[in-house]
């Protein structure tokens, strides 16, 4: 149903951090990794400590091969509203008095 796009809320994917309802943001994508946990050749683990969040970074770190780039395909359910991620990652300098 490509015609047919979802979009979740950072909240909303937040609460799907759990071994039985596992969800992973990646590039602004939502994946729903629970069936995929013990079939992870990265294990488990990860999934866990990434789940209901953005797990770009580590994703690419750890330099996915082509074929796992294909089979996250599978496990994609929709689109992350990018206006309701927290913007904690962007270093606002500090006023300097005058
Ligand atoms: C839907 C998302 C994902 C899929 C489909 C996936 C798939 C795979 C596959 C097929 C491999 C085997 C090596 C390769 O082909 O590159 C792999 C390895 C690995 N993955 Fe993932 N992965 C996903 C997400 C993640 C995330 C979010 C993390 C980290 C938080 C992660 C961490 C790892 C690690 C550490 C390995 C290396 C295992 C080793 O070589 O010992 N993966 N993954």
């Amino acid at each position: 149903m490509a015609s047919d796009k979802k979009v979740f809320s950072s909240d909303e994917v937040s609460q799907h951090n759990k071994r039985d309802d596992c969800w992973l943001i990646i590039s602004g994508k939502v994946y729903d990794v629970t069936h995929f946990m013990d079939e992870h050749p990265g294990g488990d683990e990860v999934f866990l400590s990434s789940a209901g969040k953005d797990a770009t970074f580590d994703f690419e770190d750890v330099g996915h091969s082509e074929d796992a780039r294909e089979l996250m395909k599978e496990y994609y359910i929709g689109e992350i509203d990018s206006s309701t991620v927290p913007a904690t990652m962007t270093y606002v300098a500090p006023v300097q008095p005058t």
